[in-house]
């Protein structure tokens, strides 16, 4: 199982960094919770992982490799960044029939990864009918359309319900045990607190804190110690 690596990663917009040296790793059996305030950088760096932004400096690696040099990158990385990149007029089964097409996959998997994420009976509608919860579960199936080893998730708590937000802790947690890496940006901190093992915490494009998130947060909240760590650098650039 790959690890995912980040290693002096900087990335510039003209003379503005939205990142600057950012290193840490996300070793298989992981999951690692990726905070940080608005504008902090923590989807630069999602992109520059997903090859959807060049690195200005460093590297960004699944097992060595950038996400432009896996031969089968959907069945190493599944990625989920924004529910809000799908079709309005397609179903939300057509959408994954067509991913799985792109990515050589047995059209199979679509109805089983349906099933996993609650959506058959409504794996025909139309997405424009589907509200924020159910785009975020046909995102969600997805990112496990080709049984990936690693997880990159931006928000994906994003609209879902209690039910919806208790299955996809189990299903991270699981799917961690089971040896895969997850890399999971959230603002949603008792999310992050159920689910994580590790934390990373970047402000104003560098990070502020890393470790084991029960040697970060010891005997308080995880709030308390993200308001208290981040207070200095709110505030959005
Ligand atoms: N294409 C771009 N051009 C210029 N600046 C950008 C671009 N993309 C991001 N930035 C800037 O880089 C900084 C980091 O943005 P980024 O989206 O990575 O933050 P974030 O931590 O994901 O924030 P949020 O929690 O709000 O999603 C911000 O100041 C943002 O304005």
């Amino acid at each position: 199982m790959p690890t995912i690596e980040i290693s002096g990663l900087g990335k510039s917009y003209g003379r503005f960094d939205a990142v600057r040296d950012v290193t840490f790793a996300v070793e298989p059996g992981r999951v690692v919770g990726l905070l940080g305030p608005n504008g902090a950088g923590k989807t630069t760096t999602l992109h520059v992982l997903l090859g959807l932004a060049s690195a200005t400096t460093g590297t960004a690696t699944f097992g060595g490799r950038a996400y432009a040099d896996l031969a089968h990158p959907e069945r190493i990385v599944g990625a989920l960044l924004d529910a809000g990149g799908l079709h309005p007029g397609r179903t939300g089964r057509d959408h994954l029939r067509v991913l799985a097409a792109a990515g050589h996959l047995p059209v199979q998997r679509v109805d089983d990864v349906l099933a996993l994420v609650g959506m058959t009976p409504a794996a025909d509608r139309r997405v424009r009918t589907y509200s924020l919860g159910m785009r975020q579960r046909v995102g969600l199936a997805a990112a496990l359309l080709g049984d990936p080893e690693v997880l990159v998730l931006d928000e994906p708590a994003n609209g879902l319900d209690p039910a919806g937000m208790r299955w996809l802790r189990d299903l991270l947690r699981r799917f961690a045990d089971d040896g895969g890496a997850v890399l999971l940006a959230s603002h949603v901190l008792p999310e992050v607190s159920q689910v994580a093992d590790d934390l990373v915490v970047m402000g104003q494009g560098q990070v502020v804190a890393a470790g084991a998130l029960d040697d970060l947060v010891t005997d308080r909240s995880l709030e308390d110690y993200y308001l208290d760590l981040t207070a200095t650098t709110e505030g959005v650039r």
